[in-house]
């Protein structure tokens, strides 16, 4: 499980600060929450958040449960650097919107990687069901130059969650797809995480496609302020809510 109450991250200073509220999420084993809102909103924000990547201005509660009861949040009040990190390795898997594969190792060395990093040896059942369920078999030897985008998306979520992290984050892992293949990596995605007992958040644009798979939702509600001197609208806050 995963719980987070009152969390705020601030991006930015001064009258130029955006702050990204989440007042509440609690995630299960097999689920996938999407986030979504318009461009600007804080969603890659909230994500880094969660990924321990940005410190949040402020905290509540945030736990993390999976074999034992990780309490993230006095981590953070605290300062932890090193156990942040070490959760964040092994815990945390990421899917950019780009892929981020290296360029240079085969789509095998690619997925292997993370492991490699944490000294971990790949689970080998995982690793043949990871490949047969993202149809990574006849790719193995090729590098991510030579790759379709949904074959570098199939790839990237491959390596996101080899070394098993109980939580793994997408940042708009379908925006260079088109529609066929979005659907396809959803679907394959969300029997994933679900297969793996894995929980999931997903940053997606797409919102017939979130509908399509009946996904439970984070929207933005974003404040904003009429500038005294342009007039124009400026934002300078969004709640994450369900
Ligand atoms: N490093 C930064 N320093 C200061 N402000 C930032 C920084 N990164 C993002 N911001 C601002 O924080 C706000 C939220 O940005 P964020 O990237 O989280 O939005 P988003 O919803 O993911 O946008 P998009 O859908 O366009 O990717 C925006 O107003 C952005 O300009």
């Amino acid at each position: 499980m995963l719980y987070i109450d009152d969390m705020c991250v601030v991006r930015g200073q001064g009258t130029q600060a955006h702050h990204v509220y989440l007042p509440q999420l609690r995630l299960r084993q097999g689920q996938v929450f999407a986030v979504t809102g318009e461009s600007g909103c804080g969603k890659s924000t909230l994500l880094e958040a969660i990924g321990l990547l940005l410190r949040p201005a402020s905290i509540g509660r945030f736990e993390l449960h999976d074999e034992k009861k990780r309490d993230v949040a006095t981590l953070i009040n605290t300062n932890q650097q090193a156990e942040l990190a070490n959760i964040r390795a092994h815990h945390v898997g990421f899917v950019l919107q780009n892929g981020g594969l290296l360029p240079f190792l085969s789509v095998q060395d690619n997925i292997r990687l993370p492991c490699q990093l944490l000294g971990k040896v790949p689970d080998k059942a995982m690793l043949s069901r990871i490949i047969d369920a993202l149809k990574l078999g006849p790719l193995l030897n090729k590098h991510p130059a030579q790759l379709s985008f949904g074959e570098r998306q199939r790839t990237a979520f491959a390596r996101a969650i080899l070394h098993r992290p109980g939580l793994v984050l997408a940042d708009e892992p379908t925006a260079a797809l088109d529609p066929h293949n979005s659907q396809q990596l959803f679907s394959l995605f969300i029997d994933l995480v679900a297969q793996e007992g894995m929980m999931a958040l997903v940053v997606c644009h797409d919102w017939p496609l979130v509908q399509r798979f009946n996904l439970p939702c984070l929207v933005a509600r974003t404040d904003s302020v009429v500038s005294a001197q342009s007039g124009a609208q400026d934002r300078r806050g969004t709640h994450f809510v369900l």
